[in-house]
């Protein structure tokens, strides 16, 4: 997440136009695709957690030691059946197939969330990354038609429907599962539970296509950055891609960590909004999609939170000592506007310091 000085962030400025390179077909990284160190940190391998929904290990002890020190963990046991898996897949790279000019009549519109464009967070770094993304906010079915104005667009729009489905109830399960491991009263849990029941929840679906790249050790799939969800469950196909970003501890300095793909595993993200809930303790995880030679590496992430307008306010004991909130209530769709402005400083914008606690009425 600490930017170097070539790649610093820039004010986001949503009408500057948006640089849209057919990638497969470049051979060379071009200078405006070239990161110049993406070695802020040691690449490490170290084996990235396992929950399994169906079995022992989704007990809330071990859920608590994940959620803290790793803040991400993969999910087996979730009863996503693996043939909607490979059509999730299929239709994926059914889209990211498409001529250029057709996927931008689907364009994301400058201001707007749903559509087809570069990643979001282009606009804080100097250098482009090497991925293109697809957001679906709502129903699938204008995109389709834009898509593919001349065939049927079931065959895309159900297997999104059906995939947000299920995964909206596996996303209520593994909430609800973070919450009761936190230990909280009943009127904490109570209080922990208004907009993050699994009827609750919205949510958006982010396609993200890495096409080989020639050079990867110069090129980024997708910065380092954290969700703004409560949870992101991420499918990824068969080829790795995925780091976490592993703080200082006491195995040693901050370190990247490959995410091995798993089949039939899903991988949950801790998001900004689940520190904000969470008072602090588990917090959101940076992470961050490298890219490879030979591969063309898909992902689809269910980016969930509480609903829109729903104000979220911290419940438990704080992280770290006084105050006893950590962070000041605020709905998911504020906190979007503040991540778009501020990118990685949004969460340090919230936080509860000793001279607002009287502004905020806040009190222990
Ligand atoms: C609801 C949202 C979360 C998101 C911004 C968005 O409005 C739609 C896309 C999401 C995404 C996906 C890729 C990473 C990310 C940081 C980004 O730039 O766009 C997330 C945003 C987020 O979680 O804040
Ligand atoms: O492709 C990946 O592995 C990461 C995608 C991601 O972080 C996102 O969509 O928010
Ligand atoms: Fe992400």
């Amino acid at each position: 997440m600490n930017p170097d000085p070539t790649t610093a962030f820039m004010p986001c400025s949503p009408s500057e136009p948006q640089q849209h390179l057919e990638l497969e077909s470049v051979r060379e990284v071009p200078d405006s695709h070239a990161w110049p160190a993406l070695d802020d940190h040691p690449t490490v391998y170290e084996p990235v957690p396992v929950v399994d929904l169906a079995g022992p290990d989704a007990s809330v002890t071990h859920l608590a030691r994940v959620c803290e020190s790793w803040g991400a963990f993969q999910v087996t046991g979730h009863g996503i059946r693996s043939d909607l898996l490979e059509r999730l897949e299929s239709e994926t790279r059914r889209l990211f197939a498409l001529p250029m000019d057709q996927k931008l009549k689907a364009a994301r519109p400058s201001n707007g969330i749903s559509g087809y464009g570069l990643a979001r967070i282009s606009c804080f770094f100097s250098k482009l990354m090497w991925s293109e993304g697809f957001t679906i906010s709502g129903s699938p079915l204008d995109h389709a038609l834009k898509l593919w104005p001349d065939a049927d667009p079931s065959r895309f729009c159900d297997v999104m429907q059906e995939y947000s489905e299920e995964m909206k109830q596996v996303a209520g399960r593994v909430v609800r599962l973070m919450l009761l491991s936190m230990g909280l009263t009943a009127e904490e849990m109570k209080r922990a539970e208004e907009g993050t029941r699994v009827d609750q929840l919205s949510a958006v679906l982010q396609l993200n296509s890495y096409p080989p790249c020639p050079d990867p050790n110069r090129a980024m799939g997708l910065a380092a950055h954290t969700d703004s969800s409560l949870v992101t469950l991420l499918f990824q196909s068969g080829t790795s891609g995925l780091q976490l970003l592993r703080r200082q501890d006491q195995h040693g300095p901050a370190r990247w960590v490959t995410v091995p793909p798993r089949p039939g595993a899903l991988i949950v993200l801790a998001g900004d909004l689940l520190q904000i809930l969470t008072n602090g303790r588990y917090k959101s995880v940076a992470h961050r999609a490298v890219v490879n030679r030979n591969h063309h590496r898909v992902s689809v992430a269910y980016i969930c939170g509480p609903p829109p307008h729903h104000k979220l306010s911290p419940v438990g004991k704080p992280a770290t000592p006084a105050p006893c909130l950590a962070y000041r209530a605020v709905s998911w769709a504020d906190y979007l506007g503040l991540k778009a402005e501020l990118f990685d400083k949004a969460l340090a914008s919230i936080m509860v310091t000793e001279d607002s606690r009287g502004d905020e009425g806040i009190c222990c």
